[in-house]
């Protein structure tokens, strides 16, 4: 597996940059963690044995990547300056009882894992992502998502605030598009008992909520032009005015947004320019295909379902890899949800049948459903169908095709036993 494989403490020579960084920095490295050929090397120093001057330095030359051999390298101060330990925020962690910096470089390790592991692929363009995410685990300044409508926008968001210094402090989320100009203001910015008839008490607004934490905005792009000003004045001031309020809220938030159009036309140029220091592409699910069946063994496996998707039918197979996806990642979720509920009935009647044909007659009444769009109704009635029938001639056989014998079993005239043979083109 891709994160995997952690070495803490692996020998520096053998990346050949122990004499670059040493001339760079003149510092003793304390871990070096690489996480496995497809992510960057991090390089973790317990800044707790160094004076401020030097952490100084060192918080300044970090915020660059380095790339020795190609390899890009981003390096971390893990424990601040001991006596002033909050100054140095957005570089490193700030750990409360541990005991040894290998147990905090462990700990950020494991949190790495566990949470690149929810974002589910391991197609290039995803891998590239994880990259992105890991290196800017310690940056603390906006980050821009580029991506399409369900393709896991929230998701990443929630990732990289989650890794980042903020990591255990509040994080909203709210979608711009989705929410009217009036109500999105008063959402964001919150109001002032008696502002606004209706106003009948104070509200705090996600943006003062949020504070020392993340704020994700998503399709920023849809937010009103006047909000966007004030979006920016925060940027700028780290404060803005309630709604109605005549002094400013100083808060300290960092932005993450989301706009689905790389040149967002309804977006302010300022803005733009202020929150996508650093920009990430998420890729739509059409351009990662290769994860699909990952992330249906992945649904499957987390609803303890047996099944994978290399055992599914290959019509099956076939339409899940070769549509296109419009809703990305939620659509590719609700066509799974669908398979699912369909599947169950044909578990049903597959653990009440007396024949293992039924499960084939099922199963092909199932692709009939997805891949030709059959109606649900027809789809049930293929079932009862094929089942009564495999019923009919495995009963018919056994009792040498006695109409009178069937029908006293059946309950059923021998005339209707007879309609029924025929009907369900028994011989
Ligand atoms: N790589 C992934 N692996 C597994 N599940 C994912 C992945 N990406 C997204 N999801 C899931 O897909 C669903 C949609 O993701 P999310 O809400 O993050 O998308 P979004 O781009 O923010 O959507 P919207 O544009 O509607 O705001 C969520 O249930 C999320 O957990």
């Amino acid at each position: 597996m891709l994160y995997r494989k952690i070495t803490v403490g692996e020998n520096l020579e053998s990346l050949h940059c122990e004499e670059h960084f040493q001339s760079l920095f003149d510092v003793d490295f304390d871990f070096l963690v690489n996480l496995g050929k497809e992510t960057p090397t991090i390089l973790f120093i317990d800044g707790g044995n160094y004076s401020k001057d030097i952490l100084s330095d060192w918080v300044f030359a970090f915020t660059n990547i380095i790339l020795i051999n190609n390899n890009p390298i981003r390096a971390f101060i893990i424990r601040g300056y001991s006596e002033e330990t909050q100054e140095f925020k957005g570089y490193y962690r700030i750990v409360g009882s541990y005991k040894s910096s290998r147990q905090i470089v462990q700990d950020i390790i494991d949190s790495i894992d566990r949470s690149l592991e929810k974002i589910i692929g391991n197609s290039d363009r995803v891998i590239q992502m994880k990259r992105m995410i890991v290196l800017s685990m310690f940056y603390d300044g906006s980050i821009m998502i580029l991506g399409e409508t369900g393709s896991g926008k929230n998701l990443l968001a929630e990732t990289i605030a989650k890794l980042s210094p903020r990591g255990n402090k509040p994080f909203y989320s709210i979608n711009c598009a989705a929410i009217p100009e009036t109500l999105l203001e008063s959402e964001l910015f919150g109001y002032k008992k008696g502002s606004f008839t209706g106003a009948t008490g104070e509200k705090t607004g996600l943006i003062e909520q949020a504070d020392n934490g993340t704020l994700f905005l998503d399709e920023i792009g849809d937010m009103p032009l006047n909000l966007q000003a004030k979006i920016l004045a925060i940027t700028e001031n780290r404060e803005f005015f309630k709604i109605g309020a005549t002094k400013p809220t100083k808060v300290d938030v960092r932005f993450i947004t989301a706009t689905n159009r790389t040149e967002d036309s309804a977006m302010r140029n300022d803005l733009r320019y202020r929150l996508s220091a650093v920009k990430i592409d998420l890729p739509p699910l059409r351009e990662r295909k290769t994860d699909i069946p990952l992330i249906f063994d992945s649904v499957l496996e987390r609803k303890g379902y047996l099944v994978r998707f290399e055992n599914i039918p290959r019509e099956l197979k076939e339409r899940f890899l070769s549509y296109n996806y419009p809703g990305n990642i939620r659509e590719l979720l609700n066509m799974i949800e669908e398979y699912l509920a369909l599947n169950e009935v044909v578990q049903a009647t597959v653990d009440s049948s007396i024949s293992k044909n039924i499960k084939t007659l099922a199963e092909d009444a199932l692709v009939a459903r997805i891949v030709k769009g059959t109606t649900y109704k027809d789809f049930l009635q293929e079932i009862y169908k094929g089942v009564s029938r495999e019923i009919l001639i495995q009963r018919a056989s056994i009792l040498d095709n006695d109409i009178n014998a069937l029908a006293g079993e059946f309950g059923l005239t021998p005339r209707r036993i007879r309609d029924l043979l025929s009907e369900l083109e028994v011989q």
